[in-house]
């Protein structure tokens, strides 16, 4: 599949797609927003992809809307198809049952720091800097803060963050609990990529199963999230993986998954 926008590459059941355009801090065109889409669609489609990994080029991971496109100007049809399209990444993002690292590798700004928080974990270089970067752009939050920030930090730092765009780093998001792990530049690839080897090795229908139940949990009821996880589960101990892990538990040995 050819991108002109972002990097695509699996090697050993990993996915990984770079946001490519490191000139304007790979600032989030729709031609970006709509190959990530794409992109996301050829990892679930690919058996041999068990998890993905998302990151920058360059020094900034996503510095938000394509400010220059912006600039030329944009009607309320173009503008609100943009923000539908971003909006539709999101849900990509979240409606993949396989799990998304975010490896921000730099600044994450506006609406890319929220395509950080619709992946499942994320992983920041010490030198990474999130801000809520609208109201600078006399825009209001989009790509899902509205969603994700509030059920992150909370409502009180949800809206400090929003309405003062503050630019926060690794340090400050890691101790708001918006990311699990702060390292210096120089690992964040193998720190990455090692948690994302070991993801490879999980049962992957129950670790897709998981992540579908934790999302679908955030906005349902006890009732239902338990009808959900009695569905999930019924799955799960069907698989030969299930037999595996349970085989493997008695005989005191390491299990060895196959995705089944
Ligand atoms: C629908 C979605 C809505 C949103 O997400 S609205 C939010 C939009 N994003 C922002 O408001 C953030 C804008 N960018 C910045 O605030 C700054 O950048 C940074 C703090 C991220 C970094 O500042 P520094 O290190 O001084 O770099 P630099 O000179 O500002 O940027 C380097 C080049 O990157 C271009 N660029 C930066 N952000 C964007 C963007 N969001 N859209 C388009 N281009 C961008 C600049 O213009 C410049 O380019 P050149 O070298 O040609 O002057």
């Amino acid at each position: 599949m050819n991108f002109t926008e972002i990097i695509y590459n699996c090697i050993n059941e990993v996915v990984t797609i770079t946001l490519n355009r490191p000139e304007s801090l790979n600032a989030l065109s729709i031609t970006m927003a709509k190959e990530i889409i794409r992109a996301i669609e050829q990892a679930r489609s690919d058996d041999n992809c068990k998890v993905v990994v998302i990151t920058g080029s360059g020094r900034a991971f996503c510095a938000g809307g394509d400010i220059k496109a912006m600039k030329i100007g944009m009607s309320v049809a173009k503008a609100r198809n943009y923000v539908l399209e971003i909006g539709r990444l999101i849900l990509a993002m979240q409606d993949l049952e396989k799990p998304i690292i975010a490896a921000v590798n730099g600044y994450a700004m506006g609406a890319g720091f929220n395509v950080v928080l619709a992946a499942d974990l994320i992983i920041a270089a010490k030198e990474a800097k999130f801000g809520q970067a609208f109201l600078q752009v006399g825009l209001a939050i989009d790509a899902g803060g509205s969603y994700f920030l509030p059920r992150t930090v909370g409502l009180v730092r949800a809206k400090e963050l929003a309405f003062t765009g503050r630019i926060i780093d690794a340090e400050e998001a890691l101790n708001m609990g918006l990311i699990n792990k702060v390292v210096e530049r120089e690992r964040l690839e193998q720190e990455v990529y090692s948690l994302a080897a070991k993801l490879a090795q999980d049962p992957s229908q129950a670790l897709g199963l998981t992540k579908m139940l934790i999302n679908r949990g955030l906005s349902a009821d006890l009732e239902t999230a338990l009808a959900y996880e009695a569905l999930a589960q019924s799955v799960c101990m069907q698989t030969e993986d299930h037999k595996e892990g349970l085989a493997a538990f008695l005989e005191k040995r390491a299990p060895k998954f196959k995705g089944k």
